[in-house]
């Protein structure tokens, strides 16, 4: 979906900008040049990164932007983080969800490119490639030192069976390898489909090893996997390969074991310090005779390049649209297909939370005074075809969104599917979804959603409640004053149709009205001049009403309000825009309105 680049009333709006710090292949940025301004700005310092973070929407790197909890907080505006390439190891996934940043990447486009490197590491490592390269430049010609093996008939032991790992399975089979492999979540099927034998322990693969390949990511139980007590059990003619993460071999262990000849060469194209400070172990490993090595190179192929570019730019485009992204790092997956039944409902849960936090909190009663808000446990239940979905994240996001929005500040806070869940346990917001097939047919929709807010009142505070309204209720059973408590839940029900969202259940009122613009919630008995009494107050305060809908009381209610004269409703009206609380306050009489709200959905 294009962005447009012309408001409503036809001035320019300035496009959304998205900064590229790295290189990265013009194929995917050609497609954001057409909605957005893109600016690629290479060796920025991460200061310089930081001062000009706050008018970007989105930021796109590869491996060497450090993407930090400073630089993510500075970033008022920025929606996404894209990493064109897979690990996200540089940028703090963790911060980003807290502010509701979505971080992206691309889990396949570089695979091939990954594995075809690993390949090319261990052929160079087994036929001294490097070592001879610079031997012969020197002017040497020294063939009798630099006599290698083969890979044919040799085990190649794999750590990590993921993506790149089955790669580099799929191609060394094709060498007549003997392949052999740890990776305690290993998928056996594709496993065995690879031709790999699996072993059940690290240090069981070790031993068997002629060339050890790591393809796991950087993670606690992979940093430092391979360190001296590891090295000491391969065998002397073991050669070692990393194009996975500096990190998971311990590089001055790797070092001693190439200088005392325990291990006969290396292939790195990863380090723990990029690029590697001078005399630092990775530094002396790559000047190291028996190592080859390459800086980070493992995905930098034409091919990799433009594939990751195109991935990432496409969900960058989404994102920015107001779509979801196809493999967000901190979102979860939803099919297409779930997303545009989701869609509308999210706007209307969005709205049903936004009229519950703007209706209950600050109501005015005939007290004069604001009910208190107590609630903070909601019952969401899906009815009809909601209920079969497989997730409902984006409206269990749409709810906290709708509650927490009309409470905080514009600038503030960005509430999305990536951060709703920790927000709304921060805000002490307890959510449980419920779904439910009941009723689907007494209903003329399919699909309902209902929000029950239970309140933490306990009895005793109903008790008091009741007592301020009349002394002798202090007396109040401990039974009544439960029921109490029960009917001060708060309920508000809606459907959609034809794409429009509709509330038809407000507290104990059925009604059906859209929720959109400023509404006035008045309850009142259900008796003659009441319409007639909100109207002119209206009229005088200088307010055009637009639609006005009285919504009796719902059926299930019905029986326990006493006879025609004490039965209540409840009247809508939208407006053409807001009144003043003195206006609110004046509605509220005897011969007026018992409660009144002011909503702007
Ligand atoms: N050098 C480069 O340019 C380059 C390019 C692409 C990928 N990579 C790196 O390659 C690595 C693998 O990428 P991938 O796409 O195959 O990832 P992947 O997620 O598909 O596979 C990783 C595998 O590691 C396994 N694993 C996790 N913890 C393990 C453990 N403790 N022991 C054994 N196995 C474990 C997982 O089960 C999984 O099967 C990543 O670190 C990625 O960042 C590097
Ligand atoms: O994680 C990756 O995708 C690779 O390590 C590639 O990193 P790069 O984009 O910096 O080449």
């Amino acid at each position: 979906m294009a962005i447009p680049a012309t408001s409503a009333n036809g001035s320019e709006t300035p496009k959304p900008k998205i900064l590229i710090p790295e290189k990265v292949s013009p194929d995917g940025l050609a497609l954001l040049q057409v909605s957005f301004e893109v600016h690629e700005k290479k060796g920025l310092s991460p200061e310089e990164l930081l001062e000009i973070i706050p008018q970007y929407e989105a930021l796109i790197v590869r491996s060497e932007t450090k993407v930090t909890a400073a630089l993510l907080s500075a970033a008022k505006k920025l929606k996404v983080v894209a990493r064109a390439g897979v690990g996200v190891d540089n940028v703090d996934v963790e911060s980003a969800t807290k502010h509701g940043i979505i971080v992206v990447n691309s889990p396949s486009g570089n695979i091939n490119a990954a594995a075809e490197h690993t390949i090319a590491l261990m052929m160079a490592v087994a036929r001294n490639v490097g070592d001879a390269c610079s031997s012969i430049k020197a002017g040497k010609w020294e063939r009798s030192r630099l006599v290698g093996v083969e890979a044919k008939g040799k085990t190649l032991a794999i750590v990590g069976l993921g993506k790149v790992g089955l790669t580099v399975a799929r191609i060394a089979s094709g060498f007549g390898m003997n392949l052999i492999g740890y990776d305690p979540y290993a998928n056996p099927s594709l496993t065995t489909a690879a031709s790999v034998s699996l072993r059940s322990s690290l240090a069981e693969l070790l031993k068997e090893a002629d060339f050890l390949t790591l393809h796991t990511p950087l993670i606690a139980s992979t940093k430092g996997m391979i360190a001296a007590a590891e090295l000491a059990t391969m065998k002397p003619t073991a050669r070692i390969l990393n194009v996975a993460r500096g990190g998971m071999i311990d590089e001055v262990a790797l070092l001693d074991a190439l200088n005392s000849g325990t291990i006969a060469g290396a292939g790195i194209d990863v380090f723990t310090s990029e690029p590697p400070e001078p005399d630092s172990p990775a530094s002396r490993l790559i000047a190291h005779p028996k190592v080859v090595a390459t800086p980070h190179l493992g995905a930098s192929t034409r091919e990799a390049q433009e594939n990751v570019s195109i991935d990432v730019c496409e969900q960058v485009i989404s994102i920015l649209s107001g779509q979801l992204p196809r493999s967000a790092v901190n979102a979860p997956l939803i099919l297409p297909e779930e997303y545009r039944t989701l869609q509308p409902f999210v706007t209307l849960v969005e709205k049903m939370g936004s009229l519950y936090t703007q209706h209950y909190s600050p109501l005015i009663n005939n007290s004069g005074s604001a009910r208190q808000s107590f609630r903070t446990t909601f019952d969401l239940t899906y009815e009809g075809a909601l209920a079969t979905l497989h997730t409902t994240k984006p409206l269990f996001a749409a709810l906290v969104k709708g509650l927490l929005t009309p409470i905080t500040s514009s600038d503030g806070l960005n509430i999305n599917i990536v951060n709703a869940e920790l927000l709304a346990k921060e805000r002490g917001i307890l959510v449980n979804e419920h779904r439910s097939r009941e009723n689907e047919e007494d209903k003329p929709y399919s699909s309902f959603v209902t929000l029950r807010a239970r309140t933490s009142r306990s009895a005793s505070h109903a008790r008091e409640i009741a007592r301020s309204a009349s002394p002798a209720a202090s007396r109040i059973p401990a039974a009544a004053a439960k029921a109490q408590a029960d009917q001060d839940d708060q309920v508000i029900q809606g459907y959609v149709s034809g794409n429009k969202p509709y509330i038809s259940r407000l507290d104990r009122f059925k009604g059906e009205f859209i929720p959109s613009g400023t509404l006035l919630i008045c309850r009142n008995f259900d008796s003659c001049g009441k319409i007639g009494f909100v109207g002119s107050l209206l009229g005088k305060a200088g307010v055009n009403i637009r639609f006005m809908n009285v919504a009796p009381l719902h059926e299930d209610e019905e029986h326990r309000e006493g006879g025609v004269e004490g039965k209540e409703a409840l009247m809508i009206l939208g407006m053409d825009r807001p009144v003043g609380d003195d206006v609110v306050k004046g509605l509220i009489s005897a011969e007026g309105v018992l409660e009144a709200s002011l909503v702007t959905l």
